[in-house]
């Protein structure tokens, strides 16, 4: 009975409540179909350090359905904006639909394309000068090379916080070296659990120290 009054209240999306969004997508992933969102329990995680941060920039690399697109972007400070990006374009198109639910399209620019191409591109053409906060939350593999890559163009600062979610599911071990050996960072991991599951993982968060 309490779980059917949850589900009726949580599956009424109320458009513009980034709140109901989020609620009703990890209601449906822990008791329908499990999916590669944040999560709720990393989601906290997520959302302390953004409120911490408290950034004027945010890049996201990962975007899928938006959901932590929505999650982030719900605690930016006024003026503030957030780049996410995603190279498929089906997952790409549910984003901007649950962006626009939640009401956080002023806030956000989704792109379509490819890290490894974007990255290089973005100061010229988003006249972004650095980031304060980057969400990594792609494949895996790409941690390592796109953290190089925005080290070389310029575009994290003293101060520029990374966080980087499933370094331990999957698990993306040359960048959780690279990051904890560098005298460039200073990093710190946030244990927690795989979204929906208790199978461990966490959060890693690296400040760029310059
Ligand atoms: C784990 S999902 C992101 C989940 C999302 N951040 C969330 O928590 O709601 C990873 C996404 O990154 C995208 N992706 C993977 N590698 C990419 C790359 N190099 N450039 C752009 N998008 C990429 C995939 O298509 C996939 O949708
Ligand atoms: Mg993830």
């Amino acid at each position: 009975e309490a779980d059917r009054k949850e589900c009726t209240q949580v599956t009424h999306v109320h458009e513009w409540d980034p709140g109901s969004v989020i609620q009703a997508i990890d209601h449906y992933c822990r008791n329908k179909e499990w999916a590669m969102n944040v999560g709720d329990e990393k989601g906290c995680i997520l959302d302390s350090v953004v409120s911490e941060v408290n950034p004027a920039t945010v890049l996201e690399l990962g975007t899928y359905c938006g959901y932590s697109t929505v999650r982030i972007a719900r605690l930016l400070p006024p003026h503030a904006k957030l780049i996410t990006l995603e190279f498929n374009p089906a997952v790409a198109a549910i984003a901007r639909q649950v962006i626009a639910w939640a009401g956080l399209e002023d806030k956000v620019q989704l792109v379509e394309g490819a890290s490894g191409d974007f990255i290089p591109r973005i100061k010229e053409q988003f006249g972004v000068k650095t980031f304060d906060l980057v969400f990594l939350d792609h494949w895996k593999e790409y941690y390592l090379p796109d953290t190089k890559l925005m080290e070389e163009c310029g575009l994290l600062r003293k101060g520029s916080v990374l966080l980087a979610d499933n370094v331990v599911c999957p698990g993306a071990p040359d960048y959780l070296e690279y990051v904890r050996s560098s005298p460039r960072y200073e990093s710190r991991y946030f244990k927690s659990h795989l979204e929906y599951t208790k199978v461990e993982d966490g959060l890693e968060k690296s400040v760029f120290l310059g």
